[in-house]
């Protein structure tokens, strides 16, 4: 087994200029494998949603399933540096609010951080988190949560006030204490600016080459969701293909009578079959 990615071996990456991989992940046989790939961070994201349960936005999903799903994904990856993502409206309320569901991604699935979006407005959050134990990534740029305010799924900081406000931001969230910052679906050099001022690792999903990490969503890597396919996917198997061969050759075996053979059958233990004929 590897030993366990923590904070200092990923600013280790950082400083060595090796790149920091991270990968979403929501059950546990896909935390096997990720763990086996050797994925430095893995976030249990609340795309689960939408990937995982056929929702068209992140918005419904709760803190419950979360938890129970990080938990599994726990199990299956004991050394990746895991993330839990915290769903809608279980850390914009009050402090107090965001620390208590927090620490149920620490305390009961084993987290190593828990991911919130936002940037000045959330920075008095992420500070209280942040003194009651909790490490904290954040999530500039392309926040699904706030999709009715951005008017949908749509990439930013791609005019100069939108640029300024997420260099901004990252700063402000530093200084409120986060260990890790994600941007998504912004410009590259607005990633690179971000990425030369922080002292934090900065990860990207569809912010370009400079960000010190990169991430996707699992789902898109695998060909494993069709629903849309974001402008950073880059598809590295066609999953929905393969499986969907695999049901096809099952149904068309039930119903050519090509399964079962004998092989699958359970047979009677010696002599017994006899004795049932004999007594049927
Ligand atoms: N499967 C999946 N992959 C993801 O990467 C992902 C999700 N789901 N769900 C939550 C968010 C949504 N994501 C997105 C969605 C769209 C764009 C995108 O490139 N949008 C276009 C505009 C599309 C429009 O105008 O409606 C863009 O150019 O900004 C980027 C990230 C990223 N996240
Ligand atoms: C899209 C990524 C950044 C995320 O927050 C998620 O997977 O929920
Ligand atoms: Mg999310």
């Amino acid at each position: 087994m590897r030993s366990k990615v923590n904070i200092n071996a990923l600013q280790n990456k950082v400083n060595l200029s090796e790149k920091i991989t991270m990968l979403t992940c929501y059950d546990y046989p896909m935390a096997l494998l990720e763990e086996k790939a050797g994925i430095d961070i893995i976030l249990v994201g609340d795309s689960m949603a939408m990937t995982v349960l056929g929702e068209e936005t992140t918005l419904g999903m709760d803190l419950d399933t979360m938890v129970t799903h990080a938990k599994a994904v726990r199990k299956g990856a004991p050394t990746a540096y895991l993330v839990g993502d915290m769903p809608y409206m279980t850390y914009q309320i009050s402090k107090k609010e965001a620390i208590r569901n927090a620490s149920r991604f620490m305390a009961e699935a084993g987290c190593d951080a828990v991911k919130l979006e936002g940037g000045s407005n959330m920075a008095d959050t992420v500070e209280a988190m942040v003194k009651a134990t909790i490490p904290v990534m954040g999530h500039l740029g392309l926040t699904p949560q706030s999709m009715a305010q951005l008017g949908g799924f749509k990439s930013q900081g791609r005019d100069c006030a939108g640029a300024l406000k997420i260099i901004e931001d990252a700063r402000i969230l530093e200084e409120a204490g986060i260990s890790l910052l994600l941007l998504e679906a912004i410009p590259p050099e607005v990633g690179k600016i971000v990425t030369e001022r922080a002292n934090i690792p900065v990860i990207g999903i569809g912010a370009g080459p400079y960000v010190h990490g990169q991430l996707m969503i699992v789902h898109d890597a695998l060909g494993f969701f069709d629903a849309f396919t974001p402008k950073f996917v880059k598809k590295y198997v066609n999953l929905n293909s393969i499986i969907l061969d695999a049901l096809e050759s099952y149904k068309n075996d039930v119903v050519g009578e090509q399964y079962p053979e004998d092989g699958h059958n359970y047979n009677f233990m010696n002599g017994e079959l006899e004795k049932l004929l004999r007594q049927a």
